[in-house]
Protein backbone atom coordinates (compact mmCIF):
# COMPACT_ATOMS: atom_id res chain seq x y z
CA UNK A 1 0.00 0.00 0.00
CA UNK A 2 1.32 3.43 -1.03
CA UNK A 3 -1.51 5.37 0.00
CA UNK A 4 -2.05 9.19 -1.21
CA UNK A 5 -2.29 11.86 0.99
CA UNK A 6 -4.36 15.34 0.58
CA UNK A 7 -3.76 17.77 2.96
CA UNK A 8 -5.92 20.76 3.24
CA UNK A 9 -4.97 24.45 4.37
CA UNK A 10 -6.62 27.82 4.16
CA UNK A 11 -3.42 31.14 3.93
CA UNK A 12 -5.93 34.28 3.46
CA UNK A 13 -4.16 37.37 4.46
CA UNK A 14 -2.06 37.38 6.69
CA UNK A 15 -1.81 33.71 7.77
CA UNK A 16 0.42 33.04 4.44
CA UNK A 17 3.24 33.79 7.05
CA UNK A 18 2.72 30.71 8.77
CA UNK A 19 3.18 28.32 5.51
CA UNK A 20 7.12 28.48 5.80
CA UNK A 21 6.99 26.76 9.25
CA UNK A 22 4.14 24.37 8.43
CA UNK A 23 5.26 23.04 5.47
CA UNK A 24 8.79 22.74 6.66
CA UNK A 25 8.01 21.00 10.08
CA UNK A 26 5.51 18.92 8.19
CA UNK A 27 8.46 17.81 5.62
CA UNK A 28 10.44 16.71 8.75
CA UNK A 29 7.73 15.21 10.49
CA UNK A 30 3.97 14.53 8.57
CA UNK A 31 4.18 11.05 7.40
CA UNK A 32 7.60 10.79 5.95
CA UNK A 33 8.37 8.57 3.32
CA UNK A 34 4.45 8.78 2.07
CA UNK A 35 2.90 10.76 -0.92
CA UNK A 36 1.71 13.89 0.11
CA UNK A 37 0.19 16.68 -1.54
CA UNK A 38 -0.61 20.00 0.02
CA UNK A 39 -3.19 21.87 -0.93
CA UNK A 40 -3.17 25.50 0.21
CA UNK A 41 -6.08 27.58 -0.59
CA UNK A 42 -4.98 31.64 -0.73
CA UNK A 43 -5.86 34.99 -1.86
CA UNK A 44 -2.01 35.38 -2.19
CA UNK A 45 -0.06 33.00 -4.34
CA UNK A 46 2.87 35.09 -4.26
CA UNK A 47 3.54 35.04 -0.61
CA UNK A 48 3.88 31.41 -0.64
CA UNK A 49 7.29 29.80 -0.20
CA UNK A 50 9.34 28.07 -1.86
CA UNK A 51 9.80 25.20 0.45
CA UNK A 52 12.09 22.17 -0.35
CA UNK A 53 9.79 18.90 -0.47
CA UNK A 54 10.86 15.66 -0.69
CA UNK A 55 10.39 13.07 -3.47
CA UNK A 56 6.81 12.30 -3.86
CA UNK A 57 5.77 15.47 -1.93
CA UNK A 58 3.93 18.79 -3.95
CA UNK A 59 2.16 21.50 -3.30
CA UNK A 60 -0.92 22.68 -5.36
CA UNK A 61 -2.07 26.17 -5.24
CA UNK A 62 -5.82 27.00 -5.60
CA UNK A 63 -6.61 30.61 -5.38
CA UNK A 64 -9.56 31.83 -3.68
CA UNK A 65 -11.28 35.26 -2.86
CA UNK A 66 -10.30 37.57 -0.01
CA UNK A 67 -12.68 37.61 2.71
CA UNK A 68 -12.81 40.50 5.54
CA UNK A 69 -14.44 38.73 8.47
CA UNK A 70 -12.22 36.04 9.79
CA UNK A 71 -15.48 34.40 10.78
CA UNK A 72 -15.79 34.05 6.49
CA UNK A 73 -12.53 33.06 6.01
CA UNK A 74 -12.94 29.65 8.45
CA UNK A 75 -16.28 29.39 7.13
CA UNK A 76 -14.91 29.52 3.31
CA UNK A 77 -12.36 26.64 3.98
CA UNK A 78 -15.91 24.40 4.24
CA UNK A 79 -16.85 25.81 1.01
CA UNK A 80 -13.71 25.51 -1.01
CA UNK A 81 -12.93 22.18 0.18
CA UNK A 82 -15.99 20.46 -0.82
CA UNK A 83 -15.55 21.94 -4.47
CA UNK A 84 -12.21 20.94 -4.62
CA UNK A 85 -12.16 16.94 -3.47
CA UNK A 86 -15.55 17.35 -5.74
CA UNK A 87 -13.46 18.14 -8.50
CA UNK A 88 -9.83 17.08 -8.14
CA UNK A 89 -8.45 16.07 -5.11
CA UNK A 90 -10.90 12.81 -4.98
CA UNK A 91 -9.06 11.64 -8.08
CA UNK A 92 -5.44 12.33 -6.15
CA UNK A 93 -6.05 11.06 -3.04
CA UNK A 94 -7.07 8.25 -0.78
CA UNK A 95 -6.52 10.08 2.77
CA UNK A 96 -7.38 13.80 3.59
CA UNK A 97 -6.39 15.79 6.52
CA UNK A 98 -7.75 19.38 7.06
CA UNK A 99 -5.25 21.33 8.88
CA UNK A 100 -4.85 25.17 10.45
CA UNK A 101 -1.61 26.68 8.64
CA UNK A 102 -0.95 28.23 11.96
CA UNK A 103 0.19 24.95 13.05
CA UNK A 104 3.72 23.40 13.13
CA UNK A 105 4.90 19.37 13.96
CA UNK A 106 7.01 19.22 16.56
CA UNK A 107 7.10 15.32 16.44
CA UNK A 108 6.84 12.17 14.29
CA UNK A 109 2.76 12.13 12.62
CA UNK A 110 3.08 8.73 11.61
CA UNK A 111 0.85 6.43 8.85
CA UNK A 112 -0.53 4.81 12.33
CA UNK A 113 -2.82 8.61 12.11
CA UNK A 114 -4.54 6.84 8.64
CA UNK A 115 -7.51 5.78 9.90
CA UNK A 116 -11.51 6.05 8.42
CA UNK A 117 -11.61 8.62 10.85
CA UNK A 118 -9.69 10.48 13.51
CA UNK A 119 -9.90 14.04 15.15
CA UNK A 120 -7.98 14.98 17.84
CA UNK A 121 -9.62 16.50 21.24
CA UNK A 122 -9.29 20.42 21.88
CA UNK A 123 -5.96 21.03 23.49
CA UNK A 124 -7.42 24.18 25.88
CA UNK A 125 -10.47 22.17 27.58
CA UNK A 126 -9.78 18.12 27.69
CA UNK A 127 -7.88 18.46 31.02
CA UNK A 128 -9.34 21.21 32.19
CA UNK A 129 -13.13 21.62 31.41
CA UNK A 130 -16.22 19.46 32.67
CA UNK A 131 -18.29 18.36 29.54
CA UNK A 132 -20.72 20.63 30.78
CA UNK A 133 -18.79 23.55 30.05
CA UNK A 134 -17.32 22.60 26.15
CA UNK A 135 -18.20 25.21 24.00
CA UNK A 136 -21.08 23.40 21.84
CA UNK A 137 -23.19 25.55 20.28
CA UNK A 138 -26.32 25.57 22.75
CA UNK A 139 -28.51 28.10 20.56
CA UNK A 140 -31.31 25.76 19.53
CA UNK A 141 -31.12 28.12 16.13
CA UNK A 142 -28.22 26.47 14.87
CA UNK A 143 -27.83 23.48 13.15
CA UNK A 144 -24.90 22.60 15.32
CA UNK A 145 -27.38 22.65 18.75
CA UNK A 146 -26.42 20.11 21.31
CA UNK A 147 -28.98 20.34 23.89
CA UNK A 148 -27.54 21.02 27.56
CA UNK A 149 -26.44 17.73 29.27
CA UNK A 150 -25.43 15.73 26.26
CA UNK A 151 -21.86 15.79 24.60
CA UNK A 152 -18.99 13.61 25.42
CA UNK A 153 -15.82 14.99 23.86
CA UNK A 154 -14.62 18.19 22.20
CA UNK A 155 -12.78 17.98 19.15
CA UNK A 156 -10.61 21.12 17.39
CA UNK A 157 -11.44 21.88 14.20
CA UNK A 158 -7.52 22.15 13.50
CA UNK A 159 -6.47 18.65 12.92
CA UNK A 160 -9.17 15.51 11.52
CA UNK A 161 -8.27 13.50 9.27
CA UNK A 162 -9.33 9.78 7.03
CA UNK A 163 -10.58 8.39 3.91
CA UNK A 164 -11.51 10.72 1.41
CA UNK A 165 -14.79 9.59 0.92
CA UNK A 166 -15.87 9.96 4.58
CA UNK A 167 -13.85 13.09 4.73
CA UNK A 168 -15.80 14.72 1.77
CA UNK A 169 -19.03 14.07 3.36
CA UNK A 170 -18.19 15.33 6.56
CA UNK A 171 -16.59 18.39 5.23
CA UNK A 172 -19.76 18.74 2.80
CA UNK A 173 -21.97 18.23 5.53
CA UNK A 174 -19.87 21.51 7.86
CA UNK A 175 -20.68 23.34 4.68
CA UNK A 176 -24.23 22.84 4.27
CA UNK A 177 -25.21 23.07 7.93
CA UNK A 178 -23.17 26.23 8.17
CA UNK A 179 -25.14 27.63 4.79
CA UNK A 180 -27.98 26.54 6.63
CA UNK A 181 -27.30 28.59 9.81
CA UNK A 182 -26.30 31.86 7.29
CA UNK A 183 -30.09 31.55 5.69
CA UNK A 184 -31.59 31.58 9.58
CA UNK A 185 -29.47 34.88 10.44
CA UNK A 186 -26.98 32.33 12.59
CA UNK A 187 -23.61 31.43 13.16
CA UNK A 188 -22.39 28.70 14.98
CA UNK A 189 -20.17 29.79 18.14
CA UNK A 190 -17.06 27.97 16.64
CA UNK A 191 -17.91 27.93 13.23
CA UNK A 192 -17.19 24.54 11.17
CA UNK A 193 -15.79 23.32 14.37
CA UNK A 194 -19.51 23.58 15.78
CA UNK A 195 -20.81 21.52 13.21
CA UNK A 196 -17.80 18.77 13.16
CA UNK A 197 -18.63 18.62 17.41
CA UNK A 198 -22.05 17.33 16.20
CA UNK A 199 -21.32 15.23 14.05
CA UNK A 200 -18.91 13.23 15.97
CA UNK A 201 -21.31 13.53 18.97
CA UNK A 202 -24.19 11.62 17.29
CA UNK A 203 -22.47 9.37 14.42
C1 LIG B 1 -4.68 25.56 18.23
C2 LIG B 1 -6.02 26.00 18.66
O1 LIG B 1 -6.35 26.03 19.83
N1 LIG B 1 -6.86 26.34 17.67
C3 LIG B 1 -8.24 26.73 17.89
C4 LIG B 1 -8.51 28.20 17.54
O2 LIG B 1 -7.93 28.53 16.38
P1 LIG B 1 -7.52 30.01 16.06
O3 LIG B 1 -8.26 30.99 16.84
O4 LIG B 1 -6.07 30.00 16.21
O5 LIG B 1 -8.08 30.11 14.59
P2 LIG B 1 -7.30 30.78 13.39
O6 LIG B 1 -7.46 32.25 13.49
O7 LIG B 1 -5.93 30.25 13.35
O8 LIG B 1 -8.15 30.27 12.12
C5 LIG B 1 -8.14 28.92 11.72
C6 LIG B 1 -7.50 28.76 10.34
O9 LIG B 1 -8.20 29.51 9.35
C7 LIG B 1 -7.30 30.06 8.42
N2 LIG B 1 -7.35 31.53 8.44
C8 LIG B 1 -7.96 32.19 9.47
C9 LIG B 1 -8.05 33.56 9.48
C10 LIG B 1 -7.46 34.29 8.42
O10 LIG B 1 -7.50 35.53 8.38
N3 LIG B 1 -6.85 33.62 7.42
C11 LIG B 1 -6.76 32.26 7.40
O11 LIG B 1 -6.19 31.68 6.48
C12 LIG B 1 -5.93 29.52 8.78
O12 LIG B 1 -5.70 28.32 8.09
C13 LIG B 1 -6.06 29.26 10.25
O13 LIG B 1 -5.12 28.30 10.69
O14 LIG B 1 -9.91 28.49 17.38
C14 LIG B 1 -10.58 27.65 16.46
C15 LIG B 1 -12.03 28.02 16.31
O15 LIG B 1 -12.38 28.01 14.96
C16 LIG B 1 -10.49 26.24 16.94
O16 LIG B 1 -11.03 26.12 18.21
C17 LIG B 1 -9.07 25.84 16.99
O17 LIG B 1 -9.00 24.54 17.43
MN1 LIG C 1 -4.83 29.35 14.88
Amino acid sequence: MNPRVAVVVLAVGKYTRFLKGFLESGEKYFLVGLRVTYYIFTDNEQDVPNVTLSEGRKITILPVPSAKRWQDVVLSKMKWATVTIDKQIRNEADYLFMMDVDSVFHNRFGAESLSQMSAVLHRAFYKTHQRDQFPYERRPESKAYIPAGEGDYYYTAAVWGGYLEDMYRLVKYCYEQSEEDAKNNIEAVWQEESHLNKYFLYN
